[in-house]
């Protein structure tokens, strides 16, 4: 049956269903968070965001996240609340969908995928070129990092 075959309402559903999500770390320590420049593709290659990538399928949110930290920054995490809304993605197609994250056993970030990574405090979130997707959930930040200070 093609989409075209479905009701109103089940085509909404459907909808949902095939669209990605992409999960994303805030990593946040002692009033800063992570943040990763990434190295490709060329059209977004210098531009920072949050850790993170694909959920598979049959795969939660939290454990795409947790695999994405180890692979990206051989770290373990434990994955908190929800940032911000999720934010669409490639006309729709896809969402954003970031979490705070805090650092498990000491493990320290490398960048095994990013150009660069960078601890940001609250006044530092404007110093990097963010990707436009990740603004809105940069804007909830300062309340979070100023939190998490402790
Ligand atoms: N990881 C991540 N991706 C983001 C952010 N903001 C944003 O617009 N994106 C976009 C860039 C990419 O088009 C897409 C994620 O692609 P990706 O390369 O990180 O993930 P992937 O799972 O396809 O790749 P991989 O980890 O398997 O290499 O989402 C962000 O903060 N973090």
């Amino acid at each position: 049956m093609g989409s075209s075959d479905l009701m109103p309402g089940e085509q909404q559903v459907s909808a949902a269903k095939s669209r990605k999500v992409i999960v994303a770390a805030a990593i946040i320590t002692e009033g800063r968070v992570l943040a990763c420049e990434r190295s490709a593709p060329p059209e977004v290659a210098g531009r920072w965001e949050f850790p993170g990538g694909k959920v598979e399928p049959g795969e939660s949110d939290e454990h795409a996240l947790a695999r994405e930290c180890v692979e990206e920054l051989d770290v373990r995490v434990e994955v908190g609340d929800r940032i911000g809304p999720d934010v669409p993605l490639a006309h729709g197609r896809a969402v954003l969908r970031v979490f705070a994250v805090t650092l498990l056993g000491g493990d320290q970030p490398r960048a095994l995928e990013h150009t660069a990574i960078r601890w940001l405090s609250a006044d530092e979130l404007d110093s990097v070129p963010w990707l436009p997707a990740d603004k809105p959930i940069v804007a909830e930040l300062p309340e979070l990092l100023r939190r998490s200070r402790g």
